[in-house]
């Protein structure tokens, strides 16, 4: 007998592993899914655990920034795989441990449900909604159990997804996606908020904020605070003083030479991180010469291109008033952004000049909000991202969690235990855990950080495991057919390869599709839903999108809704769920569709992690569901109780 877990105190189960488990954890085929925070420290603690066949797929390589926290990587690894470099390091001190590294995208189509079926587990260590979504359909598909996990700073949590007897991934709703990871920040934006976050939080801080300021996104700063060694000490120093205005610049020359060196050069730079683009489009850089004389015509066509407001209040300078852009709902031109990028720079300079140095980005001050959206579209235009409107830019908020190592040990620790409980055919006994960033004094007077709570049935409204149909409500009229593609089948339900059906009308994306039918199936993209063929997509109409990579099936019925209140619903649609087919229910929110309410199930405090609303904005997305659930305690007769009796005494996992 080998003791897996030691007691962490009163109230722990002690779990002790019997011969005929401990021979399971060898010869089980697990797949980790994720080698950054989590997943090294998953697959340390795997490694050592016994576990001796692990597969590693991660798509990323090395960053500066990981070698915090994701203690197998050496600063010698940066650019390497991760998933590679993890398994290599982890076979060096467990050789037995038969540990297979793919750099992949898991969303891949070779990742299919047939290649799911080849595991006994999947434990996930991912960074975002929409993998996490992806791999909670092929596990569905695959009925592979999964057990998912998460960290934000202090809080954490882990929990176990089995079809057709626990909750799925996306059961319940998710908060909506607040932080991003960095590396996409900076190198790989892929959506409007990656440029939004970039352009506040990088650009915004180092252009105006204060020097000493630090933040996880600007490496050089980093570097130069750290007081690295030599070239890089000078080359960090060098890239700091960049960002100086020379004591002769024009406000204007100095703008023109920030737009190079940001869309340019650093584009340029990147472009050459060639591991990066393997399966990826690499981005585009802007030249300012390109850009200029639209950018001047637009300009002088709305008068003068300076602003006579040098008493004006600070609050009150505006780019886009000086330029008569009035229309906050249209998307900039490339040259509309780069005149309101250059122009808001050459305001600040010349009239907020006091600030520079010391200013924080507040939603509320015009020109900030301005000089972020016209930066973020123009970051957007370099990685093929479609741009945004100044009210859509405004409406998004972006914010970074910094990751804290110890989280993510204990999270993955976690994860084995859960991991350990299955392969040891105790799915009762699995547990959904939270990590608080406190300490919690319950009923009890029992004092703890880590609160496991019951794991729920599955939810019958659930529009991914369960039966039921979303509700769509939109402009069929106004909304075109690519908005619906990318902004509710992609962004909302997370499908990754949609076929589309409508009466008569489809509609597929796919590896298999000819050239010609992915130009037959172009031409449907810029029509307004109700003018699809076939009588269009339009009020009443039942659409079904299905993922075959995903062999998920969704039924949409959509109801045409002309008024939009832009405060309550900046996207100009609403999604949510309906009762399961048959009965008239309450509406659920959909699962992507934001925060749920609570739903208490259960009532001991001791047990229950409440998530305040604050945890939940802190949070990174798809951690926390607000829902309360039920205590150990609470369970129905079998393990749950006999974990309860078995508190202080040694449970045996067979
Ligand atoms: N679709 C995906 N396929 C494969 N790996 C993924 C996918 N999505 C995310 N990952 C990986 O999941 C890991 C998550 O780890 P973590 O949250 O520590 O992020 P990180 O990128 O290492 O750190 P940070 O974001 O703070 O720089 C990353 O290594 C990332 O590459
Ligand atoms: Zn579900």
């Amino acid at each position: 007998m080998t003791p897996a877990v030691e007691a962490s105190g009163p109230g722990w189960p002690q779990v002790i592993w019997s011969e005929a488990l401990q021979q399971r954890v060898r010869t089980a085929k697990v797949l980790a899914v994720g080698a950054g925070g989590i997943g090294c420290e998953l697959l340390k603690t795997l490694a050592l655990s016994g576990f001796e066949n692990i597969e590693v797929v991660d798509m990323d390589t090395i960053e500066t920034s990981n070698l915090n926290r994701q203690f197998l990587f050496r600063k010698r690894h940066v650019g390497q795989s991760k998933a590679k470099v993890a398994a290599e390091a982890v076979k060096r001190f467990r050789p037995s441990c038969n540990i297979n590294a793919m750099q992949a995208n898991i969303k891949e189509p070779q990742y299919n449900v047939s290649w799911f079926k080849g595991f006994d587990l999947v434990l996930n260590g991912l960074d975002n909604l929409e993998a996490r979504r992806h791999v909670n359909r092929l596990c569905l598909a695959a009925e592979i159990p999964l057990v998912e996990s998460g960290t934000a700073a202090y809080l954490g949590q882990v929990s176990v997804h089995i079809k057709g007897k626990f909750e799925c991934f996306e059961c319940q709703p998710k908060a909506t996606p607040k932080t991003f990871p960095v590396c996409t920040i900076r190198n790989t934006p892929d959506k409007p908020i990656h440029c939004i976050v970039w352009a506040k939080d990088l650009l915004f801080q180092r252009l105006f904020g204060r020097a000493d300021v630090v933040t996880d996104l600007d490496e050089a700063a980093e570097k130069a605070e750290e007081g690295a060694e030599g070239d890089a000490a000078a080359a960090a120093e060098q890239e700091a003083s960049f960002f100086v205005r020379h004591p002769e610049e024009t406000s204007e020359a100095y703008a023109e030479r920030i737009f190079h060196r940001v869309f340019c050069f650093d584009i340029e730079r990147v472009i050459g991180m060639t591991d990066l683009w393997k399966t990826r489009k690499p981005p585009v850089p802007l030249k300012v010469e390109a850009l200029r004389p639209a950018a001047s015509a637009a300009a002088s066509a709305n008068g003068s291109s300076h602003t006579n407001g040098k008493q004006a209040a600070a609050m009150d300078v505006s780019a886009c008033r000086s330029m008569g852009l009035r229309d906050s709902h249209a998307a900039w031109s490339s040259a509309q952004s780069a005149q309101v990028f250059l122009k808001a720079i050459q305001l600040f300079l010349d009239l907020r000049a006091d600030e520079v140095g010391a200013a924080v980005f507040d939603k509320d001050d015009a020109l900030a909000v301005e000089f972020v959206a016209a930066a973020s579209n123009l970051r957007s235009t370099c990685y093929s991202i479609p741009p945004l409107s100044l009210f859509e830019l405004k409406g998004m908020a972006g914010n970074i969690v910094h990751a804290i190592a110890t989280t993510n040990a204990i999270v993955a620790g976690l994860i084995a235990v859960e991991a350990t409980k299955l392969l040891a055919k105790m799915p009762a006994a699995c547990r959904a855990t939270h990590l608080r960033s406190s300490v919690h004094t319950g009923r009890s007077g029992r004092e703890r950080v880590v609160g496991p709570s019951m794991l729920e049935p599955p939810n019958p409204k659930c529009p991914v495991c369960g039966t039921a149909q979303l509700t769509l409500e939109i402009d069929t009229a106004k909304t075109t057919f690519k908005e619906f593609l990318d902004k509710v089948v992609r962004r909302k339900l997370a499908v990754s390869q949609p076929t589309i059906i409508s009466d008569n009308f489809m509609y597929e994306e796919g590896p298999d599709l000819d050239e010609d039918e992915v130009a037959d199936n172009a031409q449907f993209l810029p029509r307004p839903l109700a003018a699809l063929p076939s009588g269009g997509i339009k009020d009443s109409s039942l659409v079904k999108v299905s993922d075959q990579s995903q062999e998920l099936e969704l039924m949409l019925i959509v109801s045409h809704q002309e008024q939009w209140d832009e405060e309550k619903d900046p996207e100009g649609f609403r999604l949510g769920g309906t009762a399961p087919k048959g009965r008239a229910d309450a509406p659920v929110a959909a699962a992507a569709a934001g925060p749920s309410s609570s739903a208490a199930a259960g009532d001991d405090e001791d047990d229950i992690v409440e998530v305040s609303e604050e945890a939940l904005e802190q949070t990174k997305p798809g951690l926390i569901s607000k829902r309360k659930r039920a205590t150990p305690e609470e369970d129905q007769p079998g393990p749950g109780k006999r974990l309860k009796a078995a508190a202080d005494d040694v449970e045996v996992l067979e």
